[in-house]
């Protein structure tokens, strides 16, 4: 990321308030029309996974090495078989053309200029070609497919030709949305999508999604019927790409992929929006880690706000991290250059953070780098 701009934004120049990821959320959230802010920023039923995952983060304190020289600190890192800048890529976020026209074409094209991988959603609101396309014109970048496990094996089939073609490197198998959570924010909005928006990867247009709420368009799609024994030698069958499973929780799951033969899981809880209640993914990392044994890549996403966090996930094993919402709030704030300025002031904080640790490379981040863990939790930050 040599060359990039410091995010120190200038005084009175566009981004004079946004220092952090929270004042980005709050400037997206202001700019954003009620229903579709709600969508975007709430989790399900009770909001407590939300909560936790955000919070599970205050409990660990650093533990830096001092005196060391950080002059050639390198946050760059390997992701899917491609070098990226540092440990942080976006995750698969559909409908992204409702925080800003421009979309997943934005997002793409960001991920390029900062070197970093993105994930494409299933219900993205441009083709993967048009999104790879755009991307590809700023320059290299990796792409994860993420799918869910549909009923339509055909259409399932034709989108992992699509993104084989357009060089995705892995697929994301969604596996925690055998049916959409409970989100009462949906239910109370009577949440559409905006009209005028298509879902062109499951080959759906604006008029037939008008006809279903988000709970009936994506209930009609999903197959709650899915399962390993069915979903993973079928994907194996199908596609040289790598497979990795998101929305792993448990030393069982991961297991599991590993005697499947997937190339790795993404601890996640779909940033609390299916099952309330689960734990924070920097709580379930460890276990997940731990049965992996190295012998499958372990990534985490949920709560990560800042370039502190993305640490302190890589020094409870995870190899790299993934976002979900900062890239909507960039969108919705600055379109292409609000995902920069998001990109940027992780990046910034991140480099910081191993520097100020005494840490020189990614590989350098271990759990030597945690010190005590403070049981009062979230609570130590007020
Ligand atoms: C608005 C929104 C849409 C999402 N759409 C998808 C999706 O289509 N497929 C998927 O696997 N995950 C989806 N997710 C979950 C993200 O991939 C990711 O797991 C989550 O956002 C990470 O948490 P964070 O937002 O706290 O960073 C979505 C999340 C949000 C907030
Ligand atoms: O709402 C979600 O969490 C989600 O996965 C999704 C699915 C389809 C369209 C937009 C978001």
């Amino acid at each position: 990321m040599a060359g990039n701009p410091v995010p120190i934004p200038a005084k009175g120049g566009p981004h004079e308030k946004i220092l952090c990821i929270d004042d980005l959320r709050r400037a997206a959230s202001e700019k954003l029309p009620a229903g579709a802010r709600d969508f975007f920023n709430s989790g399900s039923t009770d909001q407590t996974t939300l909560f936790e995952n955000t919070t599970a983060y205050s409990k660990y304190r650093l533990r830096p090495r001092v005196l060391v020289d950080v002059s050639r600190a390198d946050p760059s890192t390997l992701c899917l078989g491609h070098r990226v800048a540092f440990p942080l890529g976006i995750s698969p976020a559909g409908l992204q053309a409702m925080a800003h026209p421009a979309g997943e074409l934005a997002t793409a094209r960001a991920c390029a200029r900062r070197g970093v991988n993105m994930g494409i959603s299933s219900f993205a609101n441009y083709s993967v070609r048009e999104i790879r396309a755009a991307g590809l014109k700023v320059g290299p970048m990796g792409s994860a497919m993420q799918l869910y496990t549909m009923k339509d094996r055909a259409l399932e089939e034709r989108i992992i030709r699509k993104a084989e073609a357009e060089g995705c490197s892995a697929i994301f198998l969604t596996a925690d949305s055998p049916v959409l959570g409970v989100r009462y924010n949906e239910w109370r909005n009577d949440f559409r999508t905006p009209k005028g928006l298509n879902f062109p990867v499951i080959e759906w247009d604006s008029e037939t999604i008008q006809k279903r709420t988000h709970d009936d368009g994506f209930m009609s799609f999903n197959d709650d019927a899915h399962n390993w024994a069915r979903e993973i030698p079928w994907l194996r069958s199908v596609t040289g790409m790598e497979i990795w499973i998101k929305g792993v929780l448990t030393a069982e799951d991961t297991l599991k992929a590993v005697e499947m033969g997937c190339d790795g899981v993404l601890v996640s809880n779909h940033g609390g929006r299916q099952l309330d209640g689960v734990p924070a993914t920097l709580d379930a990392l460890p276990e997940c880690v731990e049965a992996a044994a190295g012998r499958i890549r372990v990534h985490v996403d949920g709560g990560i706000r800042s370039g502190t966090e993305v640490f302190k996930a890589l020094a409870l094993g995870a190899e790299h991290v993934w976002v979900g919402r900062p890239a909507i709030w960039g969108l919705a704030y600055d379109g292409e250059k609000g995902v920069d300025l998001m990109l940027d002031t992780f990046y910034n904080e991140f480099k910081r953070c191993m520097q100020l640790t005494g840490c020189n490379s990614v590989k350098d981040i271990t759990k030597a780098c945690l010190g005590i863990v403070r049981s009062d939790g979230p609570l130590a930050r007020l």
